[in-house]
């Protein structure tokens, strides 16, 4: 039987180092803040507001949220984002994606400043982690994989790890995490053609498709890590993610729950970025 485990551990050695951190610069005269820029009112955005609002203000980081209607201009949200931009209280800003339809990410990715930028919008950090330069801010939830496995003590290096997926938010960049971490990385997406094959090779699964329970005991190599980033609501109304849990358990060694598992770490990995962007900020 595998063992479950829990993001709450990793979440909590996160915050305690940063606590500590945020103290010193208070010391210093200096308060990390973090801006939330939000578009409209939608759920997921919602949620995740709430757990960094909460996360952020137990480690002492502030917060301003800055809430746009939905149906803001193009020219006025640029003009918003800018003022974010400059102002000096400011350390981290993060933008929730995707945007309504009037709004083009291909234009605004440019405007945010890539040094507030620490969820990675910022075309010069896609840039840095594709290179592995770590002065950069790789998104959050992808980091909070990593900092999973690394808590968990599973060793990256040379091991066959499969990604389910390939967007900009998950897939993708958690394949170059993972490959700077020197695993041999598989990317499957829709159109991959039998994906249990490919998959149950993989010590390590990390599974990012946004389809409730898809992944299923045949998918998994027996032994092998499974990360599941997915966020779903079930028939019974439930959050749950893309891996069958019980299912899988009994054939991996590790398995990631949801909820308590990736989401709640990604929290603390936003926050650590805002620390991060303060200390540089002031030259620390
Ligand atoms: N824990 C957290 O903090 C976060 C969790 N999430 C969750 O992660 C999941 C993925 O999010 P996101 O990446 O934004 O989703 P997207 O919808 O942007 O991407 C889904 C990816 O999965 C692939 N895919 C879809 N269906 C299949 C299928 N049947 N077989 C194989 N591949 C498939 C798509 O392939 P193709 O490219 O070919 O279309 C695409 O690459 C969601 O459940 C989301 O809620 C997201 C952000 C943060
Ligand atoms: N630029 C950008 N980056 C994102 O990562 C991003 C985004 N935009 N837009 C919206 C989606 C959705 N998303 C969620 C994250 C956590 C919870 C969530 O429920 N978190 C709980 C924990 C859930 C659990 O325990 O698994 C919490 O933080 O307390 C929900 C949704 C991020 N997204």
């Amino acid at each position: 039987m595998g063992e479950i485990i829990k993001g709450k551990p990793v979440a909590d050695a996160i915050s305690e180092v940063l606590t500590a951190e945020v103290n010193d610069l208070k010391g210093k005269g200096i308060t990390p803040k973090l801006a939330i820029v939000r578009v409209g009112a939608k759920g997921s955005d919602i949620a995740y507001e709430k757990g960094a609002l909460k996360r952020c203000s137990s480690i002492g980081i502030e917060t301003e949220v800055k809430e746009y209607p939905e149906d803001i201009a193009q020219d006025a949200f640029i003009e918003e984002l800018k003022k974010i931009n400059q102002d000096k209280t400011v350390n981290g800003i993060l933008i929730f994606r995707p945007f309504p339809k009037q709004l083009d990410e291909e234009v605004i990715k440019y405007v945010i400043a890539a040094e507030k930028d620490v969820d990675c919008f910022s075309p010069i950090n896609v840039a840095k982690l594709m290179e592995g330069d770590k002065t950069g801010f790789a998104p959050c939830t992808p980091t909070a994989v990593i900092e999973i496995l690394k808590h968990y003590n599973v060793n990256m290096k040379g091991a066959n790890a499969a990604v389910i997926g390939r967007s900009m938010v998950v897939g993708k960049p958690v394949s170059m995490l993972l490959l700077n971490e020197n695993a041999t990385v598989t990317i499957c997406h829709s159109r991959t053609k039998n994906m249990p094959e490919v998959t149950s090779k993989a010590d390590i699964l990390v599974v990012g498709v946004g389809k409730a329970k898809m992944v299923t005991a045949d998918y998994v190599k027996e032994g092998a890590v499974v990360i599941d980033v997915g966020i779903n609501v079930d028939e019974q109304g439930n959050l749950c993610g893309d891996v069958d849990t019980e299912a899988c358990v009994g054939k991996a060694s590790m398995i990631t729950p949801v909820p308590a598992g990736v989401g709640s770490v990604t929290t603390s990995i936003l926050a650590k970025h805002v620390v991060a962007a303060c200390k540089m900020q002031n030259n620390l």
